[in-house]
């Protein structure tokens, strides 16, 4: 098999990430004798440094011709109060490439129960999986803009029927293939948005009658995420409300860090990338955790070039690794080895 991929590594712990995720692919080619060429392109900060535009064209061009597309992170203080900004770079590619589905797999590795900052009893056999809308909502709402010579401010959120129905389907189908419970979280006490969402599920619910459905607002889902999340098998959401919830469900796994996902449009084409943001704090430090990178691989394999198997062996390798006590140094282990984000990544490639 044959494919390309353009690399996006981006800003802060990016391109320390993508570096791992890269030998992860070289090693794949060596070991199972597929064909991964890749090739590295700009996005976000340093994109803005160089051109001026946080997606130029040229790496727009790559992607397009490209089978997948893997990306570390944007952003940072050093472009934080400019007026374009690295994370619009990140915005435009989701939009230009209609990747309106975002898969946010939560699962706890066994190794890691400790890890949490929660009670091992609660964390214990978590298994979730979030559906975000990532291509409309406020993120994307216009106007969007600061008014009364900055006496006021405006953002917008808005929603057509398609973008809710097309994103509470892949809800629905991911739920078919897991625990058929599916969690739809809305504010529908407050906003008409989330009043149409909630009807909208309920008109598909009819389309799944084995899939039972929960409709629980957003500020007691957060509650909820943290005191019982073996209550969820898959939550469906909206753009703001799954960014947050993801970020938030990663207390369950241990860090942030290890958290992959996948952005995916009708054509089931791809950009890979972990929750997470640049890092800043650690940046260059060597100490970025690289697991939520090699398994936005690993899920890479599964979604574009359905390749299961491999995809399982990336997740079996960083258990075995996290078995073994090895860890990076944003996991709470008390006798773990701590190692750096290249030693991990030597450490799950000697495993794969
Ligand atoms: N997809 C993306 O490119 C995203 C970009 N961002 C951007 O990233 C920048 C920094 O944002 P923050 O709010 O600090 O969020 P962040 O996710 O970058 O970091 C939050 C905390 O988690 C830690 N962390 C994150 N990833 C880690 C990893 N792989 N290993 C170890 N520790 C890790 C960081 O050190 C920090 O303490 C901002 O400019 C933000 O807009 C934020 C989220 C997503
Ligand atoms: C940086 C934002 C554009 C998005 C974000 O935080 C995310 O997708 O997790
Ligand atoms: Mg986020």
């Amino acid at each position: 098999m044959k494919k390309h991929i353009t690399l996006l590594p981006g800003d802060g712990i990016g391109p320390e990430i993508v570096a791992a995720a890269k030998k992860v692919l070289d090693v794949i080619n060596e070991r199972y004798d597929y064909e991964f060429t890749s090739e590295e392109q700009d996005i976000g900060g340093i994109a803005i440094d160089k051109t001026g535009n946080p997606l130029p064209e040229e790496t727009i061009k790559a992607c397009e011709n490209s089978d997948a597309i893997l990306l570390g992170a944007v952003g940072g203080p050093k472009w934080a109060n400019q007026s374009v900004r690295p994370e619009q770079g990140l915005l435009k590619i989701r939009k230009h490439f209609n990747l309106f589905a975002n898969l946010r797999p939560v699962t706890i590795f066994d190794a890691l129960e400790s890890s949490s900052p929660l009670k091992k009893e609660i964390v214990q056999g978590s298994d979730l999986m979030i559906v975000r809308e990532l291509t409309g909502g406020l993120y994307f709402g216009q106007p969007s803009e600061r008014r009364d010579n900055g006496k006021s401010v405006i953002d917008s959120l808005t929603y057509t029927r398609d973008e809710i129905e097309r994103i509470v389907k892949i809800g629905f189908d991911t739920a078919m293939l897991r625990d058929k419970h599916l969690t739809s979280v809305d504010k529908a006490n407050v906003l008409e948005s989330s009043r149409m969402w909630r009807e909208i599920v309920d008109e598909i619910g009819k389309e799944y009658p084995e899939v039972t459905v929960s409709h629980v607002l957003v500020d007691a889902a957060a509650m909820k995420l943290i005191t019982n999340p073996k209550s969820f098998d898959v939550i469906v959401t909206e753009n703001l409300f799954g960014d947050i919830l993801s970020d938030e469900a990663s207390v369950i796994t241990g860090s942030l860090g290890v958290l992959p996902s996948a952005s995916l449009n009708q054509d089931n084409f791809g950009l890979y990338e972990p929750i997470h943001g640049s890092a800043p704090d650690i940046a260059g430090l060597g100490k970025a955790n690289p697991i939520g990178m090699i398994l936005s691989v690993g899920m890479m394999l599964k979604y574009s070039f359905n390749l299961e198997s491999e995809a399982a062996k990336i997740e079996e390798a960083v258990n075995k690794v996290l078995n073994d006590g090895y860890v990076t140094a944003d996991l709470m282990s008390d006798d773990g080895q701590v190692l750096s984000t290249m030693e991990m990544t030597d450490k799950i490639i000697s495993y794969l």
